[in-house]
Order: structure tokens, then C-alpha cells, then sequence
């Protein structure tokens, strides 16, 4: 290059007070490489973001507990936490993991762990509640009026605790017949021991024929849960297992369904939250698309988009 052509190569790569064109003007390298590093940082946190958007949503499911049983041996002398396969493979429907959630050993002599629920609460999408055992009367501040009717306070302890952490991380919980009255029980609310024994009137809720026995149940109007199912009316049938039900709603819960026609809660909402909603049906026990039962694939859409919008 003769010095000629370098002197005008020099002009085009610097302005007229000799600073080099890429920088603005004012800008000293050390500003340039500030803005460099900030856009490098930029692409690399938005592409963290775009993959966590685009990974599968991590739900918990909270374990049904099977205490060991007196004299027993093998697996019966064993505390078991387990899920029902149908609750997994109903929310795994719409291509999501699950896991279920086991209780925590924080002071226990054999395995203390420094592993808590809020761990799970931080690294987990949403909640679900699984069915199972009854709600110790405890629990809300009664004595059981049958031995029978005890339920699982040790349950109900894991379980509540459970739940206060997926709310207070803002995350969504859906609650299947014992979780939603453990829901109400959760905030204040009161459960009736034995339907049959304290509501003389209502209908069987609990029958041998167990997941086969259904009834009607009704949306009350502005409801969420009308607005979610609008398409398949005002009413619809639902499968019914259980023998407690709600009695006094919880602090700042919503009816969101109730039977007919003898008017018991049948579904629950926890309005200072996006989605925190309890059923007494258990939706995984039958087939979406069916014709018959209601199909609640719509419900588990709403939870599982709050889920999305709150993982961060
Ligand atoms: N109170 C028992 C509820 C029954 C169930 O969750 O399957």
C-alpha cells in the first residue's frame, strides 16, 4: 500500500479528530467495551430464558402415605408414599413431568437432611394435592366423633406444609377430593366429619360401587369454573368418593361448584392467588372426551398455563 492510499484508508477509519469511527461520539473504549459486555450478557440471559420457557413444566404431586401396619412384615412394615397411576398419567395428558413430592427428614436420627419442602416449592412448576386418607378433624381444631373418622394428621401436616410453600412462591395448586377440602382446612375452613352422619338430607357422596357412584353438580354463575367448562353447560356429571365434605369455607375461598340437588361444596377457588382451586370429583379416574363424566381438561390447561406464567 503506498502512503497515500494508507493516509486515506486512515481518514475513512476516523473521524476528523482522529477518534476511531466506531466509537460515538463522547465514547472512550473502555464505555465501548461496557456496551460490548452488556449486549454479550443480553443474548446469553435470553437464551437461558427461551430455554427454560421451552422445557417441559415440572409438576409435584404430593404422596398418598401408607403407614406401617401392626405386626406386619415386608412392605406392609414399611411407611410407603406412593401416587395413584392415574393422577400421574392424567396430568402427564398435556406432556408434562411429574414427581411426587416425599415428606422431608430434617431432625430424624437415621437420614436428617437439610432438604425441605420449599426446596421442592422453588424448583417445582405448580402443586397438585393427590386424594386419599381423610382430613384429621384435628386439623381444624375438632375432635373426631368416631375413631373411625381420625384421618391422617401426619398427612395433614406434610401436606399443609406443602401447600403454604407453593403459595407463598406464588405457584399454582390444584387439589383433588381430599385436597380440596385440605385446601379449605388450610385457611380456617371447617369440614363436616361424615355427610351421611351431619347433612341427614344430602345424597349418598360415597357408595360400594366407589369410582363407578356419580351425581350432578352445578356452576354457579360467574364462576370460574363456569367460564372455564362454558362449553359443556351449567351442569354436568362427576364421579363422588368421599365421605367428608366442606362445611365452613376457608378465609378468602370462593364455591365453584356445588351437587345437586342437595347443594354440598363441590369445588373451591382461594381468590388472593392466580390458581389455587380444589375439586371434590377426582377428574384422573375417567376418560377426557368421555360422554359422560365431565371432562376437566380445561381445568388442568388453567393451572398448567398459570404454572407457565409464574415459573420465573
Ligand atoms: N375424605 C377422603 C377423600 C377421599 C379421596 O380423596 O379420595
Amino acid at each position: 500500500m503506498t502512503d497515500e492510499e494508507k493516509r486515506r484508508t486512515d481518514r475513512r477509519q476516523r473521524d476528523r479528530h482522529g477518534n476511531p469511527r466506531y466509537l460515538d461520539p463522547g465514547e472512550t473504549i473502555f464505555s465501548l467495551w461496557g456496551r460490548v459486555l452488556a449486549a454479550r450478557y443480553r443474548r446469553v440471559a435470553a437464551s437461558l430464558a427461551s430455554r427454560v420457557m421451552q422445557r417441559p413444566l415440572h409438576i409435584g404431586i404430593s404422596a398418598r402415605i401408607f403407614h406401617p401396619e401392626a405386626g406386619a412384615t415386608g412392605l406392609r412394615s414399611k411407611n410407603l408414599q406412593y401416587l395413584e397411576e392415574s393422577i400421574a398419567h392424567w396430568v402427564m395428558t398435556r406432556d408434562v413431568l411429574v414427581f411426587m413430592i416425599p415428606t422431608v427428614n430434617t431432625e430424624g436420627l437415621i437420614h436428617p437432611s437439610n432438604i425441605r419442602l420449599s426446596h421442592y416449592a422453588e424448583h417445582l412448576d405448580g402443586l397438585v394435592l393427590q386424594g386419599g386418607a381423610d382430613v384429621s378433624p384435628q386439623s381444624y381444631a375438632e375432635t373426631p366423633t368416631r375413631p373411625e373418622w381420625s384421618g391422617d394428621p401426619a398427612r395433614d401436616r406434610y401436606e399443609l406444609e406443602l401447600l403454604r410453600e407453593f403459595i407463598q412462591a406464588g405457584k399454582p395448586v390444584l387439589g383433588i377430593c381430599r385436597g380440596c377440602q385440605l385446601l379449605n382446612v388450610a385457611f380456617g375452613g371447617t369440614l363436616y366429619q361424615d355427610i351421611a352422619t351431619d347433612v341427614p338430607d344430602a345424597m349418598a357422596h360415597v357408595h360400594d360401587d366407589y369410582d363407578r357412584h356419580r351425581h350432578v353438580i352445578h356452576f354457579p354463575e360467574g364462576s370460574s369454573l363456569a367460564r372455564m367448562l362454558k362449553s359443556q353447560g351449567s351442569q354436568a356429571l362427576v364421579n363422588s368418593i368421599h365421605h367428608q365434605a366442606v362445611k365452613d369455607l376457608g378465609r378468602d375461598m370462593v364455591v365453584e361448584a356445588r351437587s345437586s340437588p342437595d347443594n354440598m361444596v363441590e369445588a373451591i377457588r382461594y381468590t388472593k392467588a392466580p390458581f389455587v382451586m380444589g375439586l371434590q370429583w377426582h377428574p384422573e379416574f375417567h376418560r377426557a372426551g368421555g360422554v359422560e363424566l365431565l371432562d376437566c381438561t380445561a381445568i388442568l390447561d388453567n393451572f398448567l398455563r398459570v404454572a407457565r406464567e409464574t415459573r420465573f
